[in-house]
């Protein structure tokens, strides 16, 4: 391979020039679409670079904390991908086995430069029992996968106008099929409302929500109804109040049920969960509660690596305190032998196991289903999901 090390020299000044005016205060892709903005002067092969230098570099987490930046990126580089100009250029003797398996490139970097695997993923201490610590800290340098869920009806229309355009997809099952990355379904109008994006793993969380037609839900945390679109695909004749703490993500979850051709639920409001609900609510109970409540985030890294070096203890702590006063103050609407499925898309047990012991210790709950869904095995996120149910 030619290396033409001008270009190379100048992909590396824009890595570094972007990454110098990233702030961490909102996430690295908004970022990234607004520096291109601003600097309109790079061609689509800079973008392209620019945006793989960073996410690489990210991806190493808190690994070679002390290393110069030249030289985390090349090893970074040596991790996440197959061929990279920028290593052979600075460490030729690691390019030569750039195609190597991950699991092999980690080990050489460990016995080379003292990598340590353990350092990329902070507080692995505190991770679900459950999880392969190496296996799951390994997927980081990896990019997920797209998953789309196929609303019910559509699944032969959505497939084959994908076959047809010639993209390769894997159907996981009828409704869900994973893209590569980067793909451009809004280029597809034809699909629009037929599919929506849903990452496989919380797609799984559907067999939590086991419920009947004329019962009455609440999703809790709805957000822009990620959950509730799918819930209500399955089980339309339920009557689902969706609640969430903003105003404006209740604007885009009618937008997301406009989009996808479905009534918007009848029954919405804005509820900061940490306040008396019974103020809105009155003594309201319901037959089913959604609860995806605020977390880490920590199973879905693997998409924005920029979050890894953010994170602390104490904002750990701060998770873990705050999800079990919102269990808290929503259990009291839930009728009992109902089920409460409580949810996150984060890895750590003080967020997943130990809000599940908590509430069962305080509140008699008895755990009929629990798990920690292991997107990491599968190119999609990892999350938890339990299924409660209100003895008394
Ligand atoms: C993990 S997201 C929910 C995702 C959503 N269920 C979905 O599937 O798309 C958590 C939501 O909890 C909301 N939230 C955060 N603090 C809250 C509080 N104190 N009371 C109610 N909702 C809160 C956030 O606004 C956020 O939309």
């Amino acid at each position: 391979m030619a290396i033409n090390e001008k270009r190379v020299a100048q992909h590396f000044r824009n890595f570094e020039r972007a990454l110098s005016g990233y702030n961490y205060n909102e996430p690295l892709s908004r970022y990234l679409t607004r520096f291109f903005k601003e600097n309109k002067q790079m061609g689509s092969s800079d973008r392209k670079m620019t945006s793989r230098f960073i996410y690489n570099y990210f991806r190493l987490g808190n690994a070679l904390k002390d290393a110069n930046l030249l030289d985390k990126l090349c090893f970074a580089e040596y991790l996440c991908e197959v061929e990279s100009s920028l290593l052979a250029l600075h460490y030729p003797g690691l390019a030569e086995f750039s195609s190597e398996s991950l699991e092999y490139k980690l080990n050489h970097l460990q016995s080379k430069i003292n990598l340590d695997w353990k350092e990329v993923f902070p507080l692995l201490d505190h991770l679900s029992e459950s999880v392969e610590k190496e296996s799951f800290v390994r997927s980081h340098f990896v990019q997920p996968d797209l998953f789309i869920r196929i609303k019910r009806g559509n699944e032969l229309l959505v497939s084959s106008s994908l076959k047809e355009k010639g993209i390769a997809f894997k159907e996981l099952n009828p409704n869900t099929l994973a893209l590569p990355n980067g793909f451009r379904l809004q280029d597809f109008s034809k699909l629009e409302g037929k599919h929506e994006v849903q990452d496989l793993s919380s797609q799984k969380t559907i067999s939590f929500m086991e419920a009947s037609s004329a019962e009455k839900w609440w999703d809790a945390c709805a957000a822009s109804g990620g959950k509730a679109l799918m819930f209500l695909d399955k089980y339309p004749k339920v009557d689902l109040l969706v609640s969430d703490i903003r105003l404006s993500i209740l604007r885009n979850l009618n937008d997301r049920f406009d989009k996808a051709k479905l009534a918007s639920p009848k029954r919405q409001k804005v509820l900061d969960l940490t306040l008396d609900t019974t103020t809105i609510l009155g003594k309201e109970e319901f037959d089913g509660i959604i609860l995806d409540v605020p977390c880490s985030g920590s199973g879905t890294w693997g998409r924005t690596p920029e979050m890894i070096q953010q994170f602390s203890k104490q904002k750990l702590q701060e998770f873990s305190d705050l999800q079990k006063k919102i269990a808290s103050n929503v259990v009291k609407h839930l009728k009992i032998g109902k089920p409460l499925i409580y949810m996150t898309c984060s890895v750590y047990a003080d967020e997943n196991e130990q809000v599940v012991n908590y509430l069962v210790d305080q509140f008699g709950f008895k755990i009929e289903k629990m798990e920690l869904i292991k997107g990491y095995e599968n190119k999609a996120d990892s999350m938890f999901a339990a299924r409660l149910i209100r003895m008394r």
